[in-house]
């Protein structure tokens, strides 16, 4: 079907002007023309996107369908609408575009072919194209003829809902429609949640063909070896997967086959808080033309500083994979040798690094510890301690137990090593210790992957039962067990005793454990 006939079947009349599959540098051009942000020295497109600088939980619905509803983990996470709320809402989004440009871009999720979806993004304003144009895998000139989509994301940031009428939790609203096949998106106009609504598309669509979506990066060595790095935002995807002696595979989404795994994306979507040459010198050097930063400050001559956070501490950049050297294009990987889960821990009490047995990483899977930092989710200010099942609950339209399933038969079936990372806090919690040095970390994961780590000797931590090496290269040996960290050694216990009970509250919600995993909770205190 052509664009003009599918505008129409989906409601749309009378637009002004329709831009479809604009080049990076057409969509720069508008977006600058329009207003919509300006070019720092580096040539990146910066753009200040308002009230709404992270993602809305909150606002973020599943239209409740007879078809899904028994499949659906309804609650906090996954909020039900009616259908007829999102007419309402639907019709008056179209009625919105009347006389408003519009852009369109269309384009792939998932790298391996027989699991890609076509996805077609309406976008009211043209940095948001560009944003879905560098974050999704960009078609061919073949591909684009006869293009037919399977799914539909429409987003206007500039129309608002009307939560009493439109019974959504605010203006804002990111809502999934399976059966229409469609995600519309209003009132926010932080891009973050064009990308993690198609991933939860893709999570529900995905294991019924047998494959297991995660919420990780992941790269590969020149071995083929690939690794994973699971965690929730803020805990060092994107970072730790840029690694100038591997080739990054994608930084945030990916599914595990049969045959490997491959990238959801075709582009990454960094932090840059902060953001340094010399601590990130791939990320640094991808913010270039075609780059779309958000919220980042620059000054009247485009000069950016990094460190100011006075819009949020979530700014951020977007651009495509092959941005980073090396990157590997066709977004594929071999079935993982090694296992990463981040977990950037506020209490300061869990160790730098510990390997983990297949039942201890079906636990801490399971329960999916990390702290929430600041920014990346509206009203979060300062780190808050969270369980997250499978490192991304936020996206798990099913019960988390059902995926931490599909992962266990997966660690089960392969060779993989199981690692987990606290990338958070040492010495003392949030306030009190200091963030875990960034060279310490790459040196532990680094360490982790070529396998040096294997054949170590381990301590077992006292109440976590996890096992911490005595040594790994490039990184001070006192710092591997947490408690040396520490001035005073009883807080760090009472820290410790502390956090291991969260651990237990938060476990006793899942019933059918197996009893080898039981036996891991049990062993905690
Ligand atoms: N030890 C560390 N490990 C990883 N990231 C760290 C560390 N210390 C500080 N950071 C910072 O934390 C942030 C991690 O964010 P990012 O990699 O974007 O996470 P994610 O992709 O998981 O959301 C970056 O801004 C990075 O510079
Ligand atoms: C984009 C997001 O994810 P991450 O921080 O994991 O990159 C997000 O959570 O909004
Ligand atoms: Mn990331």
């Amino acid at each position: 079907m052509l664009i003009n006939e599918n505008l129409n079947s989906l409601g749309f009349k009378g637009v002004k002007n329709i831009y479809k599959n604009l080049s990076v540098s057409e969509l720069v051009e508008r977006a600058v023309l329009n207003g919509e942000g300006k070019l720092t020295s580096s040539g990146a497109l910066n753009v200040n996107t308002g009230k709404y600088t992270g993602r809305s939980p909150e606002d973020r619905f599943i239209v409740d369908q007879r078809s899904i509803h028994n499949d659906i983990n309804w609650g906090k996470v996954n909020v039900p609408i009616a259908q007829e709320n999102f007419d309402l809402i639907y019709k008056k989004l179209i009625e919105y575009f009347q006389g408003k440009d519009l852009y369109i871009f269309d384009g792939f999720a998932g790298a391996d072919k027989r699991y890609s979806m076509k996805v077609r993004f309406i976008n009211e304003l043209a940095c948001q194209n560009l944003f879905v144009h560098q974050l999704f895998i960009r078609p061919t000139e073949e591909e684009l003829i006869n293009f037919s989509p399977e799914f539909t994301l429409i987003c206007a940031p500039g129309f608002k809902a009307d939560p009493v009428v439109d019974k959504t939790n605010s203006e804002a609203f990111v809502i999934i429609n399976f059966e229409k096949k469609m995600v519309i998106i209003g009132g926010t106009m932080y891009s973050g949640e064009m990308k993690k609504s198609i991933f939860s598309v893709l999570n529900y669509i995905l294991p019924q063909k047998g494959v297991l979506p995660m919420h990780c990066s992941a790269n590969i060595g020149i071995e083929g070896d690939t690794a994973l790095f699971f965690g929730l935002s803020g805990t060092g995807k994107t970072t730790l997967s840029a690694d100038p002696n591997r080739r990054l595979i994608g930084d945030d989404e990916h599914g595990w086959s049969d045959d490997g795994i491959f990238n959801f994306e075709g582009g990454c979507y960094a932090k840059c808080i902060n953001l340094s040459k010399d601590n990130e010198p791939q990320i640094w050097n991808a913010i270039k033309f075609g780059t779309m930063l958000e919220n980042v400050v620059a000054d009247k001559n485009g000069e950016v500083d990094y460190s100011d956070d006075r819009f949020t501490e979530n700014t951020r950049a977007a651009y495509p994979v092959d941005y980073i050297p090396g990157a590997v294009l066709e977004g594929t990987g071999s079935i993982p040798k090694t296992i990463l889960f981040l977990t950037a821990d506020a209490f300061g009490v869990l160790p730098p690094i510990s390997k983990l047995t297949k039942e201890q990483a079906m636990y801490h899977f399971m329960s999916g510890y990390t702290s929430k930092l600041a920014g990346t989710e509206r009203g979060i200010k300062e780190p808050q301690a969270t369980f997250s099942a499978c490192f991304g609950a936020p996206f798990m339209p099913m019960n988390p137990s059902f995926y931490a399933k599909m992962l266990g038969d997966k660690i089960e079936s392969a060779d993989v090593d199981v690692y987990l990372v606290n990338t958070g806090w040492a010495g003392g919690p949030y306030g009190v210790g200091k963030r875990m040095k960034l060279s310490y970390t790459r040196a532990m994961v680094t360490a982790a992957i070529n396998g040096e780590l294997k054949n170590v000797e381990y301590v077992e931590h006292p109440i976590f039962k996890l096992m911490m090496p005595v040594s790994c290269q490039g990184v001070p040996s006192e710092i591997l067990n947490p408690i040396n960290t520490w001035e005073n050694k009883d807080e760090y216990r009472k820290y410790a005793l502390e956090l291991a009970k969260k651990f237990k509250e938060n476990f006793s919600k899942f019933t059918d454990v197996p009893e080898n995993i039981q036996e891991i909770a049990a062993s905690i205190e």
